[in-house]
């Protein structure tokens, strides 16, 4: 039997499956089992299968926006209004064959934007060029998932089912479960917090389905049977994701408004040219990336300039941007911004940062 229809059957037979107290177990050896030949399915074939033409683009700038989408929903028509790139748009689906990268310029960052052909219902099973386009995804900072305004609310759950299927999380965070496999001494397993859908025997006997005999285990919230399996498999992608609804110049202000107030969406019109400024501006907020100015001391910060670095990022991090060596000869900063209590505050490497933020590195002498 092919992994398809091992998958297709383990589907059926959860399906089947009433879901309550008495069947919880068994289906969650189910669902193990079925992720488990869902990563079986990615694995490249051993005969060396064809990779993607045009699809390894390199990244570049500070980070990268994958647009993944139906067919025609247009986002070739959105790169070219976003970016300098051209890339082909028409009213025929699959008129994008290939990935094509643009540069988006906002608040002193260079945005990769990534063009890719229209994904179908069985992307994940490798329909279309359904696999080369989620692998792309998987190494974007955020994904831009663009629907079309005038078409069923179904494309949307149809899209991310099949982003779920091949291990990338939306919109969600690692689940917070330390997983170590061990060389011996069994299976420890501990809890920090009650546990309402996992237990010991569920957790022995889906690592046994793993062929993992030694590990230490600490989960620290409680997770579901999927989540946990997430975290034994180790190679989910947890991605940010913006929706964008496109073509609003073709629904009704009721319809308009509805899909306006879905959480994590923008509503926009290439066409009509209408909230475009508004979606970069939540693509800059979705990324999650800081500008931080910098300062030389007796001189007015260069706002023109600035560094982007990653929200979380210390003191130390920003020098590494600056300058290679500029740690070494680090003796202290002084910051002026939100990050501080009071300006300018003089501050270590630990020091985090936030946005829009200035900073002196004063160094050793
Ligand atoms: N009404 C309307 N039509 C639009 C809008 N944006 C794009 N279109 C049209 O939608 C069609 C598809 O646009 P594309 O940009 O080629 O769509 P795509 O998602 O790149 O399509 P594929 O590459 O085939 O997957 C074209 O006929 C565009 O003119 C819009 O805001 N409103
Ligand atoms: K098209
Ligand atoms: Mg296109």
């Amino acid at each position: 039997m092919g992994i398809l229809e091992k998958i297709a059957e383990i589907e059926k037979e959860i399906s089947r499956t009433q879901k309550n107290k008495a069947t919880e177990y068994h289906l969650g050896l189910l669902k193990a089992k079925l992720a488990k030949y869902r990563v079986q399915l990615l694995e490249p074939s051993k005969s060396g299968g064809v990779k993607g033409e045009g699809f390894d683009v390199m990244k570049s700038g500070d980070a990268r926006v994958a647009l993944i989408g139906f067919p025609s929903v247009g986002k070739s028509t959105l790169l070219n209004k976003l970016t300098k790139t051209h890339s082909e748009a028409g009213a025929y689906e699959f008129t994008t064959l290939t990935c094509i990268p643009g540069k988006i310029e906002y608040n002193g960052a260079n945005i990769q934007l990534l063009d890719l052909p229209g994904i179908i219902e069985g992307a994940a099973q490798g329909k279309g060029r359904g696999r080369q386009v989620i692998s792309v995804a998987r190494t974007a900072d955020l994904v831009l998932m663009m629907l079309d305004a005038t078409k069923s609310s179904q494309q949307r759950i149809l899209l991310e089912r099949e982003l779920e299927i091949v291990g990338i999380r939306l919109n969600t965070e690692k689940p917070n479960i330390y997983f170590k496999v061990k060389k011996g001494g069994g299976i420890s397993f501990n809890a920090t917090v009650k546990l309402t859908y996992l237990n010991e025997k569920m957790v022995y006997n889906i690592l046994h389905d793993y062929k993992i005999f030694n590990a230490e285990i600490l989960v620290r919230e409680d997770v579901t049977i999927d989540e946990f399996i997430d975290v034994v498999l180790g190679n989910r992608k947890y991605i940010k994701c913006l929706y964008c609804y496109n073509k609003i110049d073709s629904i009704t202000l009721e319809e308009l408004d509805r899909l306006a107030r879905e959480p994590n969406t923008v509503v926009i019109s290439c066409e009509m040219d209408l909230n475009l400024d508004y979606l970069v501006e939540q693509v800059w907020k979705y990324l999650n990336l800081l500008r931080i100015y910098t300062k030389k001391r007796g001189e007015y910060p260069d706002l023109e300039g600035g560094l982007i670095v990653r929200k979380g990022a210390t003191v130390e991090h920003v020098c590494h941007a600056i300058h290679r060596s500029l740690v070494e000869e680090f003796r202290y900063a002084l910051v002026w911004g939100i990050s501080t209590k009071h300006n300018p505050q003089r501050v270590g490497l630990s020091h985090i940062m936030e946005n829009e933020d200035v900073i002196q590195v004063v160094k050793k002498k």
